[in-house]
């Protein structure tokens, strides 16, 4: 199943569920429609769930490393999955469930294994690391029916190289609700971040 998503993903890390509703208005506020909330805290379920609430707001689940992880994610009201790497265990439970599969990959192996499930975004984690844009390029131009959402050390200095290039469909960071902002409960911070991001688009 695919998902259409914006062009720029907020991924962020929850630590107390409270902050899931004030979090989501900021997100739509800073003009943002969808969300990847990890599950790097035992909050994050419970967050997504609240989050998933606002209709248009597109919430999804991020580092989803098993199966139980994308029923979870699933009974909270998650569109779509990602992870940092490709499991394929993982996959097949999403797709089993009717929710957009956005797994990781780091190698031309990796990404052709990818495509074997008909997968039609992939993510590219951690991407600044793996070289870039340069090495987006260099798959993209082997695969070219693939298109691509990077995330790993992308920011406002480097959001506008990967958005330019034509396989890159969406890009996925933390900069534009950072986990220490969320804590803080600086809400306002986050919708500028947020107003901010979307205007690389433009
Ligand atoms: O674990 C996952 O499934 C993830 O989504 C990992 C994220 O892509 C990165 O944590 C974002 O990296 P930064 O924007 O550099 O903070």
């Amino acid at each position: 199943m695919s998902i259409s998503l914006g062009r720029i993903l907020p991924i962020v890390v929850i630590d107390s569920a409270d902050d899931a509703e004030p979090l989501a208005e900021a997100l739509l506020a800073g003009g943002i429609r969808q969300v990847e909330v990890t599950l790097r805290t035992p909050a994050a379920i419970e967050a997504a769930r609240r989050m998933a609430r606002h209709d248009d707001l597109v919430v999804g689940v991020g580092t989803a490393l098993t199966t139980d992880d994308v029923s979870r994610a699933a009974d909270a009201g998650a569109r779509f999955i990602v992870s940092p790497g490709l499991i394929e265990p993982v996959v097949e439970r999403t797709l089993a469930l009717g929710l957009a599969s956005i797994p990781g990959i780091a190698t031309a192996t990796e990404l052709a294994r990818a495509s074997a499930f008909g997968l039609d975004l992939l993510k590219v984690f951690p991407a600044e690391q793996l070289g870039g844009v340069a090495m987006i390029a260099a798959l993209a131009a082997v695969f070219p029916e693939v298109r691509f959402m990077p995330s790993g050390g992308i920011g406002p200095t480097n959001a506008g190289a990967y958005l330019s290039h034509p396989a890159v469909t969406a890009i996925g960071g933390s900069w534009m609700a950072p986990r220490e902002a969320i804590k803080a409960r600086d809400f306002l911070s986050i919708a500028d971040l947020c107003t901010a991001a979307g205007e690389l688009l433009r």
